[in-house]
Formats: C-alpha cells, structure tokens, sequence
C-alpha cells in the first residue's frame, strides 16, 4: 500500500454532446497530468457528455459514442508506460440501466465503477429524469488506498460520505458539475468543510468550467486537508491542470504537502461580472457566432451588454448599432457614441423614423378614429428589433437583448421588439446589481477580459434617471416603482418566496407590493418567450422557477 499519491485535478470545459472533443481534452489532461508525475486524475461529473446532458443520453446513439470514446480513451492511455489512473465520468449503462457514473481506468483497463447515489432534482437539475440511483457506492481501491468517489450532489447531505468512511474510504475525491450562483464559492468550501469535519478525511473537489446555455461552472477546484484547511485551489474561470501530492503521515490520515497552489477564488460582483462574460463567451463560441450585435441606446443596460460582450469576445466581434428614433435625446446619442469609443468598438447609426412613419401611414385607415397609444410605442421597439435580427441574418452575428431581472419580473420589453434576440447576459440581474456592476468595471478590470482597462462606462449613463424614450420625456418610474424599492420587492418574491403580508411587514407600501405582485403573475407569458441568459441567483427565471402562465391564485390571497 502507498503512502504518497500525486492526485490531477483536471478542470475542463468539455462542450455537451460533442463526445469527441471532450474524449480529445480528457485525453490531453491526462497526457499533461502524466507529464507533472500524477498517480491518478480527477475529472469534473460527466465530463465526458458536458454536464448537464438532459435529454442527450436517451438516445442509444449517444449513449453508443461515449462507450466507443471510453473504449478510445482505454487504448490511448495503455500505451504510456506508468501513465496515471483515471477518475472518469460518463453516463454509463450497466445491464440496461443508465447511470450517472464514474469509471477507475488503469492501464487501460476499466477496473471499477461506481454511480451517483443522490440524484438531483430541484431547481436546475432535472437528473432523475435521465438517470437511475445508483446504491449507496463503496470505497474504490487505488494503489492499496481505499478512494471514496462520491459524486457532487452526494456530497451535498452527510450520508453517502459517512457511509464511504464506514467502509473505509481514507480520501475522498468528488467530481463535480456545480453551477455558478452568487456567494455559492463560500457555500461549497462550508459543505466539504462539514464533510472533512465529520470524517476527519480530506477531500478534492474537481468542478466543471465554462458556460452551457444558462448555466456557468465556475471552476474553483480545491482540496482541503483532513483538519479542515486548505490543500490546493484551482483558478475560477479558467481551464487547468494541476497535480498536488498527498502523503499518508503517521497518524493513518492523508495531508497535501504544503508547496501545491492555492489560488484565491473571486467573489463578489468580480465574481458575478466573470460569469456574465464566460456564459457569453461560452455560449457564443460553442454555437459558432462570429460575434453579438446589440442596440446601442446610450442608456445603463445596453452599456453594460456591450461590456460585457466586448470582456467576452473583444472589441472586433462586437457590433453596435444607434437607432434613434424622434424621442431620442441628445444626450442620448452622445453617451452611445462615448460608451463605444470607451469600449473601442466604433458604432453604427440606423434612424428608425422612416420606419415609424411607414407603420402609421400603413395602420393608418386600420387605427382610424384611436389615439395613438402603447402600440406605436411598441411600434419602436418592434421596428429596432426587426433592424437587428436583419443585421443577424445578413452577417451572422447573434442579437444580444439588454432586459435585466427587473425588467423581465414586471414584464418591462416589448414582445417581438427589445426582447428580440438570441441571448442576454443581466437576465438575472435585478436593475440595483446593474448599476452597482457598471461602478465596479469601471475600477476593475477583470482577470481574463478582452476589453480595454478602467473606464468603459460613461458617468452619465449611471448616473441618468432610466428611460425607454419610446415617448416624449419617459422615465421608467413613472411607471415602475423606484428601483430600490422594487428591487427589494422582487427579490422577497422570487427568491424568498415571501406572501404579500410578509412584504408588507417588512415596511412596503401595500398597494405597491400587490400591484408588483400582479406584474409579476401577468408576465409570465413574456418570460416563456424571452432567450435564455446567465443563471446568478439561486432563483433564475426559467427553469429554475417554474410558474404556469395561465395562473388563477392571485395576489388578493396573502
Ligand atoms: N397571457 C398572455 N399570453 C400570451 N400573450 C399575451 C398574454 N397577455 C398579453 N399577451 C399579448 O402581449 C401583448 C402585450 O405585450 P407587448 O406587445 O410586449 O406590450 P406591453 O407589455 O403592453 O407594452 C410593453 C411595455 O414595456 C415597456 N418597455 C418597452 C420597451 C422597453 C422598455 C425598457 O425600458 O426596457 C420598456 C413599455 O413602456 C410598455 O410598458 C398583448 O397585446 C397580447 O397580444
Ligand atoms: N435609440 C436606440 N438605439 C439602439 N437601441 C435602442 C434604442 N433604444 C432602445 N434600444 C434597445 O432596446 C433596449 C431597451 O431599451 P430602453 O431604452 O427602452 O430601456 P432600458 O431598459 O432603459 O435599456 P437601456 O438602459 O439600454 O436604455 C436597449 O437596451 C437597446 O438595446
Ligand atoms: N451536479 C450536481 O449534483 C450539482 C448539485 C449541487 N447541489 C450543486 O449545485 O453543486
């Protein structure tokens, strides 16, 4: 039995569905892993489909392929003398059943495999659907050591893990597919904390990297001795490589020697700002777009969009487009103009008064004898959307929509006109965050961006009173309620589930709170039609919180 194991963790950011190109990065950490002397890498759950899989594995053809990539990964690693062992994950078939599993390879040879236990099935994780429980797993036997492989969400309750210490279990490595959600870092450092605490064993957390549609995994690997302290850390956001040794001391428990790295991970809104930028990235790089395109307005939200996607994507695959229509201000085309020149993007002008005057006269003898209202209002936002998905169509590059988490709870867009597009990145970000995120890259630049340094927001875009100017001098509050009050309103709702008394009693006025509330019910038709954005909070709008649309309890319950 050894007593020194060199353990990779390998942090990847695997694409779902493409088999081949994940098989290929499994194969390359493990070549860079056998290269830094490593005993055995860890991979991140399903690292080999992309997490979450969803539907994907319900189909004997890909089920099919990830065998015949495991059978490819077998091959390629028996040919290097003393090469590492694998911890690899897969949806995995075992007489007919299909589990969510992890495989030891050693020497190319598939010597064990166990399945997840605790499959979740709350919030974003629909696993249950594709995949069955696994028994309560046993410790795999590694080089004489007894490895406990617990797989994320088994972490997550004292069960499966006093169950593997029961039986032995000295180390524990979990692979993971955890996504990014506010102050979820300091969340899962507590969780392994309580884990290494009850056991006394230390315990390697390997978690997925990159973006996959709504979600962000974050990275951060760590491991934590088994008195609780910090071992090794991995980089947030990035992919990487890294063997630490572990060494069995005297007193029987395992301890990882004292020169691994121990990166510091972000939090905060330098945490939140990595993820917008890496889910855009992600999501635009993995389908292929040669860049976003975004309606400019000189207002807060397209600014921030446009930030973002320059961090993301650079400033050359980002195209901004003016189009004022009669309401716009000036002030409002020179804050366009100055935000771009910050970013470095340069910047496009379309007049949509042509268009507006086309519509009236065409809806002329249709609207005969009505004043004109909310519909050519819309008529703007209709016609700036129909502007930018030509631009998409002619050159390729995705429409980004600018609508934050306020915005989308109230039902504030105009269907087929600003909500039109194929992606937005503050869809789960309340108004208050938004400006509170411009402030903060203004005096950060983020570790990874592709924009320029300080400075890329205008003051006073900030600093202006939010308007839509879909009409002479309109402001958002006369028709939503400040943002900080609304703000705190929506958050009591969605994330905190709070009743209308609840609010009240927590000092809001109850007329505003059941007109919100109402807002909220009314435009769930509006968010099933909105593009899926960056997952932040621990209750995003679409999966996460599901609510029907046509919806009888009303805010007249309490
Ligand atoms: N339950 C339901 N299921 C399916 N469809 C439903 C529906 N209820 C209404 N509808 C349909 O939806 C239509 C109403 O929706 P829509 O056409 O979007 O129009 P609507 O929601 O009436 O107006 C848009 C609102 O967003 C504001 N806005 C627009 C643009 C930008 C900003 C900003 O500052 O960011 C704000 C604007 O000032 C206005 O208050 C109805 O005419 C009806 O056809
Ligand atoms: N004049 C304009 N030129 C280009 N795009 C516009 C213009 N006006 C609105 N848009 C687009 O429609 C979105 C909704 O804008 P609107 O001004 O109505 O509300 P907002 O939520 O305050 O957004 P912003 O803070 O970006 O102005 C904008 O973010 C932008 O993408
Ligand atoms: N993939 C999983 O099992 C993830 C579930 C876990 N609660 C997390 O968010 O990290």
């Amino acid at each position: 039995m050894t007593n020194m194991l060199a353990i990779a963790i390998a942090q990847l950011n695997p694409i779902v569905g493409d088999v081949t190109g994940n098989r290929d990065k499994v194969v390359a950490a493990w070549e860079t892993a056998a290269d830094q002397g490593a005993d055995i890498v860890l991979y991140s759950e399903l690292v080999l489909s992309g997490y979450p899989p969803e539907d994907l594995v319900m189909k004997p053809a890909f089920m099919r392929h990830l065998r015949d990539a495991v059978d490819a990964i077998c091959a390629h690693t028996a040919k290097r003398d003393n090469g590492p062992a694998l911890l690899l994950t897969t949806p995995w078939d075992i007489d007919g059943t299909r589990f969510n599993a992890v495989l030891l390879i050693e020497r190319g040879k598939i010597v064990d495999v166990r399945a997840k236990q605790d499959l979740p099935n709350y919030g974003v994780f629909d696993e249950k659907r594709v995949f069955a429980a696994g028994p309560m797993p046993e410790p795999i036997s590694f080089k004489g050591v007894k490895i406990g492989v617990p797989i994320c969400e088994d972490v997550w309750t004292p069960n499966v893990v006093a169950h593997l210490a029961k039986a032995g279990a000295e180390i524990f490595l979990v692979p993971n597919g955890s996504p990014f959600e506010a102050d979820k870092g300091g969340l899962r450092r507590q969780l392994i904390a309580d884990r290494v605490g009850e056991t006394g064993a230390p315990m390697i957390y390997c978690n997925e990297v990159g973006g996959q549609d709504e979600l962000v995994f974050d990275g951060g690997s760590f491991g934590l001795n088994g008195d609780g302290s910090l071992g090794v850390a991995l980089p947030c956001f990035a992919e990487g490589v890294v063997t630490s040794n572990w060494v069995k001391g005297d007193d029987g428990t395992w301890a990882c020697a004292s020169d691994a790295p121990k990166v510091a991970h972000p939090t905060g809104l330098d945490a939140i700002y990595q993820t917008l930028v890496l889910g855009l990235r992600d999501y635009v790089n993995k389908n292929g777009f040669p860049g976003v395109v975004i309606g400019m307005s000189g207002g807060i939200d397209s600014a921030l969009s446009a930030a973002v996607a320059v961090d993301a994507l650079g400033p050359d695959r980002v195209r901004l487009v003016m189009m004022p229509s009669p309401y716009t201000s000036a002030d409002s085309l020179e804050d366009a103009e100055l935000c771009a020149n910050m970013l470095r993007t340069g910047i496009e002008s379309i007049n949509i008064g042509p268009a507006m005057g086309a519509f009236d006269q065409m809806l002329a003898p249709a609207f005969e004898g009505r004043e004109p209202d909310i519909a050519e209002e819309n008529i703007q936002a209709r016609s700036r959307g129909m502007i930018l998905m030509a631009i998409s169509n002619k050159f390729g590059h995705m429409v980004l929509t600018t609508g934050n988490k306020s915005e989308m709870s109230v039902g504030y867009a105009t269907l087929y006109g600003d909500m039109c597009g194929g992606y937005s990145v503050l869809k789960d970000l309340y108004k208050t965050t938004v400006f509170d995120l411009c402030h903060w890259r203004n005096e950060n630049t983020p570790a990874g961006a592709m924009g320029p340094d300080g400075m890329v927001i205008p003051e006073r875009i900030i600093t202006k009173p939010p308007s839509a100017e879909l009409r002479p001098d309109q402001k958002d509050e006369d028709s939503l309620p400040p943002y900080d009050v609304l703000d705190d309103i929506l958050h009591q709702m969605i994330e905190g589930e709070r009743s209308v008394r609840d609010i009240v009693d927590s000092g809001h006025d109850e007329a505003t709170v059941r007109r919100v509330w109402r807002l909220l019910d009314r435009a769930e038709y509006k968010r099933r039609q909105a593009p899926p954005g960056v997952k932040i909070t621990p209750r995003a709008f679409g999966r996460d919180r599901r609510y029907p649309i046509t919806n009888g309890f009303t805010n007249l319950v309490t």
